[in-house]
């Protein structure tokens, strides 16, 4: 099996390959942390050896899991938040057919999201469109107490019990949350739903190799064994273990952490695929939501290329010079289309007759790297064999292994999200809600204070 490979001779103009090296003993001891939970947030590191240690009956129960509610229904809604839903969403769309919600002839359901907003309309149309549709519910929440799934989950039970009865209703509606805690554990409890656990040790960021992820990729109708089998490679690639430069994920931590300190404080994920948005999506929360602490922190931004090439890449090549962009390439596509001939040629392409879109992809690909580079714009390159299971089961554990190494770097708890709180306890002081009494009263009066004469 191909690994993922990684190009950085991009990055030397701005950090000399022995700069990178000189990192390679803290970077390692940083990963060693990880494995013998030694730094801050080590309640928090279920994640590191998950891939290797997932059993057979715990494959089974998921796939036997999926082949029910697949067979129950034609429409599946997955219900979650943040990492309670983007691992999920990530993997789907990047193997799912671009036009599967069109596909008349399936064997798979159709997989639709909510619980990720606030949107009334959103849900609106949502529930008309599953008015007169057999569908299901994985209603997926760690805490169990997250609002936006929350309201998402009361709507689409009420209208799943309308449809087919209660009793049904529970063989549609399975809940991934807390061994214990929650509102969704004692609902799940009362109503007898199927129900799995995300471990205690792994945050939301970490878990889409959990049933958070597994559950509905495996519904999807995609093979989540090779997923993680992919994973697993990398996570044996990444072990503390391995020398630092054979190791990827500490290679990569160690040189976005490095432009860091050199002001470059914006990391950007290119992609040439637009099926990879949600993985950019993903890995958006993983860092973002890891390392933006403290004041601190590269902010995670993403474009699809070369859609966004005409509309963003007039920044990236002459904006403030504070960036720098890591590439997702996919080496071989999973189909071939070629450029046909035209006699009249009035667009002027015949030049491009007989070659596959991708090659002209790829000379986008290697213009833009080139010009960004020239634009003053450091680069590391990704490539990945194909956008399969097995492929982005390695995506997935490079990246959560860099961020972890990355973290510690930095210098804070990449396995907390203490920042997160602060709007949700000024939503629940002016929704009023029980238990809020002193913060609604403080929110009302700074808002009367802010908006005075
Ligand atoms: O799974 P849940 O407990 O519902 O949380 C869903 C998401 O919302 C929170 O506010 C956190 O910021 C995220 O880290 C989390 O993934």
């Amino acid at each position: 099996m191909s690994s993922i490979k990684m190009n950085i001779q991009h990055v030397y103009n701005w950090l000399p390959e022995e700069d990178i090296l000189r990192q390679g003993p803290t970077a390692t001891a940083c990963n060693q942390a990880l494995y013998d939970g030694s730094r801050e947030g080590s309640d928090f590191l279920g994640w590191v050896k998950l891939p290797s240690t997932i059993t057979e009956d715990q494959f089974k129960e998921i796939e036997d899991a999926a082949v029910s509610l697949r067979s129950a229904c034609k429409v599946v809604v997955v219900v979650g938040i943040g990492g309670s839903y983007l691992g999920a969403r990530a993997i789907i769309d990047a193997l799912n057919n671009s036009f599967d919600w069109l596909q008349t002839k399936r064997e798979r359901p159709v997989i639709v999201y909510a619980g990720n907003s606030l949107s009334e309309d959103y849900l609106y149309e949502l529930i008309k469109y599953l008015e007169d549709k057999d569908f299901g519910i994985i209603n997926i929440s760690k805490s169990g107490t997250t609002t936006e799934p929350a309201v998402a989950f009361r709507l689409l039970k009420d209208l799943l019990e309308e449809k087919v009865g209660k009793s049904e209703a529970r063989n549609r509606i399975i809940a991934i949350t807390d061994a214990e805690k929650g509102a969704l554990r004692t609902l799940a409890t009362i109503e007898k739903y199927k129900t799995f656990v995300i471990p205690d040790d792994i945050g939301g960021r970490y878990s889409v190799l959990t049933p958070v992820g597994l559950l509905p990729i495996a519904v999807a109708g995609f093979d989540i064994r090779k997923l993680v089998h992919g994973a697993a490679t990398m996570e044996k690639n990444t072990g503390a273990n391995v020398a630092f430069e054979y190791n990827l994920s500490a290679i990569y931590a160690v040189i976005r952490n490095e432009l860091y300190k050199k002001g470059k404080k914006i990391e950007i994920l290119v992609n040439y695929h637009p099926k990879l948005h949600y993985f950019a999506e993903w890995w958006k929360q993983l860092f973002g939501e890891s390392e933006g602490k403290d004041n601190k922190g590269i902010f995670p931004a993403a474009v699809d290329f070369t859609t966004d090439l005409h509309s963003m890449g007039q920044w990236i090549q002459e904006g403030e010079r504070t960036i720098f962009e890591t590439v997702i390439s996919i080496k071989e596509p999973n189909y071939k289309v070629v450029i046909p001939h035209d006699n009249q040629n009035l667009d002027g392409l015949n030049y491009l007759e007989g070659k596959r879109v991708d090659e002209v992809n790829k000379m986008a690909e290697l213009g833009t790297r080139i010009a960004h580079v020239d634009g003053g714009v450091p680069n590391i390159l990704i490539e990945i064999p194909k956008l399969d299971e097995e492929s982005l089961g390695q995506l997935i554990y490079f990246f959560e292994k860099a961020c972890g190494i990355s973290g510690y770097l930095l210098g804070v708890n990449p396995f907390n999200q203490p920042g997160v709180e602060a709007y949700k306890r000024n939503m629940f002081a002016l929704l009023e809600k029980p238990g809020y009494e002193e913060e609604t009263r403080a929110i009302k009066q700074k808002l009367s204070d802010l908006y005075k004469g």
